[in-house]
């Protein structure tokens, strides 16, 4: 059986002017995670914000005390240097440190700004420096991405070194509000298949609309960000979600 729905609405496409009270509001609303997208206007051409704001709207929401429980900050990384950020982030309330698989690849940041140098860092060397720093640890790639960079990642018998979560992008990163790209249905079915308890995360363009293409590849970790936040009703369009994944478990 694969794991249980977990619905993570995107701030992104929520009042950034009342933002704390809009974590709290969907939370209440029946989201599990929320999903906080961190743009850096170079690895995606926008900018969002960083672990200043994250501290000020973690205190909105209580933090759980089990590992990706509900309220659970799931910070998605579209930065260019992921590892520079990680200790900014865990002590921001940052649970589940998502990075791009492409960033890690090319990254040339060191450990802190003071010890900047060209020293590169593998992907998987900053899976185990989040988990060192008490957080999850997902990976994303984007749609151009082959699936296999995360079955490699997968694979390692090394456990600090393996990620909690998948995330298949399912527009291009950088907005809200795109439109979901079916094709990115086979990497979710590759990694269901050979994963069947992973926590596969799709982003992009998911709604009432779409998410039956996504249950059906075996996707259970939902992003929705203006489908949710656009909503008359959110809770039910939650509620929605959840039990087109439920179903198919
Ligand atoms: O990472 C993202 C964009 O890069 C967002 O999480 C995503 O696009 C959610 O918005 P929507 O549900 O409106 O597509
Ligand atoms: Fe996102």
């Amino acid at each position: 059986m694969s794991p249980s729905a977990i619905i993570a609405p995107s701030i992104l496409s929520a009042d950034f002017g009342a933002l704390g009270k809009a974590c709290s509001d969907t939370i209440g609303q029946g989201a599990d995670w929320l999903h906080v997208d961190i743009m850096d206007g170079h690895f995606v051409p926008n900018m969002t914000f960083g672990a200043p704001v994250v501290t000020k709207i973690r205190s909105h929401v209580d933090r759980p005390k089990e590992a990706l429980a509900k309220g659970t900050f799931d910070c998605h990384m579209m930065i260019s240097e992921p590892k520079k950020w990680v200790k900014d982030f865990q002590k921001a309330g940052c649970d589940l440190y998502c990075f791009h698989y492409e960033a890690a690849v090319n990254s040339t940041a060191a450990e802190s700004p003071e010890t900047q140098s060209d020293k590169k860092t593998s992907p998987k060397e900053l899976i185990k420096y989040i988990h060192d720093q008490g957080m999850r640890a997902g990976v994303a790639i984007k749609p151009k991405t082959d699936v296999s960079v995360l079955c490699d990642l997968l694979d390692n018998s090394n456990k600090d070194e393996v990620p909690d979560m998948a995330l298949v992008m399912t527009v291009e990163p950088g907005f809200g509000g795109q439109k979901f790209m079916p094709e990115m249905m086979p990497k979710v079915e590759a990694l269901r298949k050979r994963y069947p308890e992973l926590n596969i995360e799709v982003d992009g363009g998911l709604s009432e609309k779409t998410i039956d293409t996504a249950a059906d590849a075996g996707a259970n970790v939902i992003v929705a960000g203006s489908a949710v936040f656009g909503a008359q009703d959110p809770a039910d369009v939650i509620s929605k979600l959840r039990d087109a994944v439920e179903k198919r478990r």
